[in-house]
């Protein structure tokens, strides 16, 4: 597999345009493939995991045509996916797996998803509780609640679920599955997550609210829905990829960074929050609203960064920012708490325990805990030997790190960045 070099650099200058929204990109296919007409997608993001997404949905009949400028999805309705003619590889998606199940549940036919090692270990209960409430079939083939999952046709009923965790992926499997129930559904988490499914089912002709009540838990409801219609979607680019270039920008020596096209959807944006936290000199310019979702440039400067306390409703605005965010506490003076941060433990990897060992290897001063992770910052990193374990956000926020470390630093299986960010590399060399 491939293993990469960085060398330490300083004054990263010039201007960087982000690729799509992962989020974004998967939900509009899904909603494209459902929906009436085409669904035109600029900005798509070409990573392995919204691939997946797309494979999936070619596998049920959907044509969807792939060309430099954009992505056309011609949907056949509500109730126009075909039955799959093999198992669905949803390869190392959460997001596609969880989404999918919501939709798959209400379909008059047989279905199976299967993913890469990583994904198959992931927990599933999450979304086959709920399911199984409004009548889904679903089941885990091996009886680990992981997948493989397999779905088979029933009938769905609009449920009240208050959800344990607050989890996008959760949130949208019931809500898209509470499309085809015969009544209202409504989800309720202990923090407002990720709002793209709640904003682009709106755009797509769906009947849906949502709020954040006054006790900070956060309510969406969905009505039963005949018909979604196609519409134009410009994906803005993915701020858990533009993460990697602001810090690369605030932490290396005499830089100036120009990071575009970045979308700030405040349930999303915490990581802009902790930067200023932390002390950052970041600038957003060039503010724009498109389907719902703000964009805007951003400016950063190399930054002098102080520790801080990150916790509770801030968590689900940049869980996948935090590998990213613990270098960044490892270089910045004081100390940094990361805490009501468990989930870390269910994505690609168990992400407390992989951020600690690559950090420790290069010098840091950091204590995992059950929940998140405490850095004492100021101590310089050296170059170091990184295992990824093929998580694909511990392999940037490292190479990230290397930038500032005092030798090379070696990132073990380095392709997997393909999941969200293929031209991440590329890219970096390009500003150095
Ligand atoms: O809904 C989504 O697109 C996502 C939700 C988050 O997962 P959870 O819902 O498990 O928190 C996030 O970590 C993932 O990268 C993408
Ligand atoms: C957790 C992630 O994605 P998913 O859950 O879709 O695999 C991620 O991209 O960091």
């Amino acid at each position: 597999m491939s293993d990469r070099i960085i060398c330490p650099c300083k004054g990263l200058h010039g201007e960087i345009m982000i690729p799509g929204d992962k989020s974004i990109s998967h939900r509009s296919i899904m909603l494209g493939a459902l929906a009436l007409g085409t669904t035109e997608i600029t900005n798509f993001l070409e990573g392995a995991d919204c691939l997946s997404t797309i494979g999936c949905f070619q596998s049920m009949g959907i044509q969807i045509d792939r060309t430099p400028e954009k992505i056309i999805v011609h949907g056949k309705g509500m109730h126009g996916l075909s039955a799959p003619k093999d198992i669905l590889n949803v390869g190392n998606s959460g997001t596609t797996t969880r989404l999918m199940s919501g939709i798959l549940s209400a379909q008059d036919f047989t279905s199976v998803m299967s993913g890469d090692a990583s994904l198959n270990s992931r927990p599933m209960g999450r979304v086959i509780t709920p399911l199984t409430q409004m009548g889904a079939h679903i089941t885990s083939v091996n009886g680990d609640l992981c997948a493989p999952l397999k779905i088979e046709p029933g009938m769905l009923h609009g449920i009240d679920y208050t959800s344990p965790v607050a989890s996008a992926q959760v949130k949208s499997a019931i809500l898209l599955a509470g499309l085809y129930a015969d009544g209202e559904t409504s989800v309720t988490e202990p923090a407002l997550s990720r709002n793209h499914t709640e904003l682009m089912l709106k755009s797509f002709g769906a009947d849906i609210t949502s709020t954040v009540n006054p006790d900070g838990t956060a309510t969406a409801h969905v009505k039963p829905c005949q018909e979604l219609y196609g519409q134009s979607i410009c994906v803005p680019g993915d701020i858990s990829s533009a993460a990697y270039f602001i810090a690369a920008g605030l932490l290396t020596l005499d830089s100036e960074l120009l990071v575009k096209n970045v979308g700030i959807n405040k349930t999303r944006a915490g990581f802009l929050e902790v930067c200023r936290n932390m002390g950052a000199d970041i600038t957003l310019v060039n503010e724009s609203l498109e389907g719902g979702e703000p964009r805007a440039d951003i400016l950063v400067r190399t930054s002098k960064l102080h520790g801080t306390t990150i916790e509770g409703a801030l968590i689900p605005t940049l869980i996948d920012e935090i590998p990213m965010i613990a270098v960044m506490a490892a270089c910045a003076e004081g100390t940094t708490i990361i805490k009501d941060a468990a989930e870390l433990k269910v994505k690609e990897t168990n992400r407390i325990d992989t951020t600690t060992e690559a950090l420790r290897s290069m010098g840091a001063d950091i204590t995992p805990t059950d929940d998140g992770m405490i850095i004492q910052g100021g101590h310089a990193l050296h170059g170091a030997k990184i295992n990824s374990y093929l998580d694909h956000r511990i392999a940037m926020a490292f190479a990230i790190a290397a930038l500032s470390a005092d030798g090379d630093t070696i990132i073990h299986d380095s392709q997997c960045v393909d999941v969200s960010y293929p031209e991440f590399f590329e890219i970096l060399d390009g500003c150095r």
